[in-house]
């Protein structure tokens, strides 16, 4: 079976985070492993507080991973400070870690900010040329890019200019701003637009964990990058359209979804 692990924080509440990630892989059709860089006491409707993990227990936890069963993907999420990213790309260097997405996870879709300023730097600097592919929202994307994003035209833009400047494949996603569930994948030079059908659901905690896992189990699996994307875009979409109505704010998907045959699918 293909391995894959999360480095990401947890959400008590499962919507989100780590615990979203580990049901995503497994639903995905891979073995599931976490490593923790914070604990996060949150919900539905928010963000209380937050327990960051050191950067040396991090480091411990991902060692006994890749010492024990070496991951076919890795999935990173919220990484709050500087002292624990520099320990994920030193650990990920070390071990020539394949198939890393990164999701900056920089706000939750609460408001609250899930990552130090300074910390955004490191993040440019030290996680990004690691990546095969980072999964960006608007705002993060307008972060990383340094702009404005207002059209369909500022989407390809931020995407060709984060990918120049750090040597790796952006998809943007489209999903929230506008209300379509589009996202621009650029790769290599190359721009292409990945299609989604809005669902009309409100309950989208946890929809770029979701997303971004699914791509490393996927990746993990042996599909190829557009390939990875266009599946997790259908997982999602099955996630959302099982219309789960749980908590009293932005509540989260459902993940036991019935799968079609599609997913059966290996790569060959
Ligand atoms: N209502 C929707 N219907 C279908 N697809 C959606 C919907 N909302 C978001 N998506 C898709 O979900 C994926 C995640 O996008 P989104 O922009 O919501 O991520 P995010 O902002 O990082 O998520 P989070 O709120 O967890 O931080 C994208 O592929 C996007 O197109
Ligand atoms: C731990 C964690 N990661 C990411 C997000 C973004 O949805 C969140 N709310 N919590």
């Amino acid at each position: 079976m293909r391995t894959a692990l999360s480095i990401a924080g947890t959400d008590p509440s499962g919507g989100a985070g780590i615990q979203a990630d580990l049901k995503t892989m497994t639903m995905n059709g891979v073995f599931a492993m976490s490593a923790i860089t914070a604990l996060v006491a949150q919900n539905t409707t928010g963000v209380r507080e937050i327990v960051e993990m050191t950067p040396d227990f991090l480091g411990q936890q991902i060692d006994v991973v890749f010492e024990d069963i070496p991951p076919d993907a890795v999935k990173i999420g919220m990484v709050a400070s500087c002292g624990l990213i520099e320990k994920i790309a030193e650990r990920l260097r070390f071990y020539q870690a394949r198939n890393v997405v990164v999701d900056p996870v920089m706000v939750a879709t609460s408001g609250y900010r899930l990552i130090s300023e300074e910390a955004v730097d490191t993040m440019k600097t030290c996680l990004l040329p690691l990546a095969v592919v980072v999964t960006p929202n608007i705002p993060e994307a307008e972060i990383l890019a340094g702009m404005d994003i207002h059209r369909q035209e500022d989407i390809e833009a931020a995407a060709k200019r984060i990918s120049e400047a750090y040597g790796c494949a952006v998809l943007l996603k489209g999903g929230h701003n506008i209300n379509d569930a589009n996202d621009y994948l650029y790769a290599g030079g190359v721009g292409t637009w990945f299609y989604g059908t809005h669902i009309n659901n409100p309950n989208t905690h946890g929809t770029g964990c979701t997303l971004s896992s699914a791509i490393a189990a996927n990746l993990a699996k042996g599909f190829d990058l557009p390939t990875s994307i266009r599946r997790s875009k259908k997982y999602l979409s099955g996630a959302l359209g099982a219309m789960l109505d749980l908590g009293k704010g932005r509540g989260p998907m459902q993940h036991n979804f019935n799968l079609t045959g599609e997913y059966a699918k290996e790569a060959e």
